[in-house]
């Protein structure tokens, strides 16, 4: 039941449609198995010295019907195929479409704990096989019982003992398969594991190939590569070689019932029990029956393989999403009451008090690694801390639902992304109705909208897969553009200037002073004269607030600010 679950990925009603349809198709053969009984049946009765001549007549009725047989078969048989490939095709589409949207509503730190190489293999990989085993495997499995069940209960009737005899085996097979069940789950977890990690080492092999060949380090990763793949090779043959033998005995064991009816019938006939029509009859059955069964039983182990897949979807879908339904308020002060924060075991945020005022910047400083980013992912509820609470406007984050707040925020991060589009589509990308006017005033205020003329088609130019073909500099000033043309209340600036030369430095400022006006702008820079007239500065030391106030305070205070402050005024133009 619970493969069954899994395989239509917790949509079992989808699998109603294609298994009614290929039993009724399996049903609707038997059709010409009853006509050839039927005809055997008239040319024995011809020759079984009882002086009754062959019925031509009824010989041609049975050729007829089985030219309609045919006919309908055809028309039938498509209508089946359409239905099982349609569901199945519909299923993972939409099932694909609603996980994705599923992710999008997870906190940041599930992917944390997942490697990307494992979600994408579940959204392309994972579906493909529920897809195969709702399309092939389950209605084949199903159609596949439709004759023997039928054929064993006819059998039944006509002679109980020789019925018995061809079915005897069945409960062993079927036994023998179902001990097999829980090792086919431990390697076929192995088996897919091993895919993945190898899927992940190639993507890793081939994005970091420029360092290696800077570094020279292609024999290592290489190894690694290798490695992977080995291991994938292992576990697939592993698999085959000690899967296959539980399949090939159970496969022989049900097919030792012909022999055991064979020899049942001999016994009967020769002790003058069965006719010899009875056993003629008994020999066609069992000469058709054993295929699907046969059939059924590979099936049934390859369906148990492809169910594993849809456990891992329906695993995924049951993550948590972020709670919270409340509607964000338009602004309001965003306050942090006694907040520790841990990706996974580290605690990398302890007991944080401070506010960020509306309409005010503030400005968060501290040496690498001292928990600046992670404060400000928790400003655009990325996460949820595990202890105390994060106040937007009075209102915990954890109650306000994430997409109503992220309507609020524009963020500018140190690595950006920008999606295989045109330069205009990313930065429409902020602001879905933008009119073109808008986009380009906004470009202008970045300092884009120079460079991107200069390009090939100017805003209709394409950027590639992680936009590859611009600049650090130019990237990171589309990425100001997209904010400024949001116009969110919020604005978050991870080393928002980094990047950018003293030139355009100076241009950017100027347009993110003109659009912090009123609003709550939070800024992590790393070079202390950008943020030097901030209304707020706090100062971060391996987690904890070490100091926080304006620029003038904590110069005065003498602590670690000063200290920063002191190395970069003698070292200025370097980066800390
Ligand atoms: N996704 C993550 N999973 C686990 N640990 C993380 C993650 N992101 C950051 N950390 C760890 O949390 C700590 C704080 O990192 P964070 O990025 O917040 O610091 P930061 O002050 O912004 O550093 P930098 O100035 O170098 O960007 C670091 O020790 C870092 O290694």
């Amino acid at each position: 039941m619970n493969a069954i679950k899994n395989i239509s990925v917790g949509h079992t009603e989808r699998l109603y449609k294609p298994v009614g349809y290929t039993m009724l198709a399996n049903l609707v053969n038997i059709i010409p198995f009853c006509l050839s009984i039927e005809a055997v049946n008239v040319i024995f009765r011809a020759f079984d010295g009882t002086n009754t001549s062959l019925d031509i007549t009824r010989l041609w009725s049975i050729f007829i019907i089985l030219v309609l047989y045919m006919i309908i078969m055809a028309i039938a048989e498509r209508a089946s195929y359409r239905a099982n490939f349609r569901g199945a095709y519909e299923m993972s589409a939409e099932g694909r479409i609603s996980l994705a949207e599923h992710l999008r509503k997870l906190s940041l730190g599930f992917f944390s704990r997942h490697d990307p190489g494992d979600l994408s293999s579940m959204l392309i990989t994972d579906f493909a096989m529920a897809e195969t085993g709702i399309s092939h495997h389950l209605p084949q499995l199903m159609g596949a019982l439709v004759m023997p069940i039928l054929a064993f209960f006819t059998l039944l009737w006509i002679d109980w003992r020789m019925a018995i005899a061809m079915f005897i085996a069945l409960p062993l097979a079927i036994g023998i398969l179902l001990i097999s069940t829980k090792v086919q789950q431990k390697l076929s977890n192995k088996q897919i594991e091993a895919k993945i990690n190898a899927g992940n080492r190639l993507e890793e092999y081939l994005q970091g190939i420029r360092v290696m060949k800077a570094y020279n380090l292609v024999g290592d990763k290489f190894i690694r590569l290798k490695d992977a793949f080995s291991q994938l090779r292992r576990a697939c043959i592993r698999q085959e070689a000690i899967l296959g033998p539980f399949i090939l005995f159970s496969v022989t064991v049900i097919r030792s019932g012909l022999t055991l009816m064979i020899l049942c019938g001999t016994y009967l006939l020769i002790g003058g029990d069965i006719s010899i029509l009875t056993f003629v009859l008994f020999l066609i059955v069992g000469s058709r029956v054993f295929d699907p069964l046969t059939s059924a039983l590979t099936n049934f182990a390859e369906f148990r393989y492809f169910s594993i897949a849809g456990g891992r979807i329906l695993q995924l879908m049951n993550e948590p999403e972020m709670t919270g339904n409340k509607e964000a308020p338009q602004c309001g002060d965003i306050i942090f009451e006694h907040v520790s924060f841990k990706y996974q075991k580290k605690e990398v945020l302890h007991d944080i008090n401070t506010s960020m005022h509306q309409g005010t910047l503030t400005a968060l400083v501290g040496p690498s690694g001292s928990g600046k980013s992670t404060l400000m992912k928790l400003c655009a509820r990325f996460y949820d801390p595990q202890q105390g609470k994060v106040l937007f406007n009075g209102i915990p984050m954890s109650n306000i639902d994430p997409e109503s707040l992220m309507k609020h925020i524009s963020m500018v991060f140190q690595d950006v992304y920008l999606f295989k589009d045109t330069i205009k589509n990313n930065l429409r990308f902020s602001k879905p109705d933008a009119t073109d006017e808008e986009i380009i005033a906004a470009a202008k205020k970045a300092c884009c909208h120079e460079f991107i003329l200069k390009l090939p088609n100017g805003y209709d130019t394409m950027v590639g897969e992680g936009g590859c073909t611009l600049s650090g500099g130019e990237k990171q000033r589309i990425s100001i553009a997209r904010a400024i043309l949001k116009n969110a209340e919020i604005v978050l600036l991870d080393e928002a200037t980094a990047s950018l030369d003293p030139e355009n430095e100076v241009d950017v400022q100027n347009a993110i002073n003109s659009l912090i006006t009123g609003r709550t702008v939070i800024v992590i820079a790393h070079r202390l004269k950008t943020i030097k007239n901030a209304d707020k500065i706090i100062v971060l030391d391996k987690g904890l607030i070490v100091e926080q106030g304006t620029h003038n305070d904590l110069i005065n205070k003498n602590g670690l600010y000063c200290k920063l402050w002191t190395i970069q005024e003698k070292t200025a133009g370097w980066k800390l």
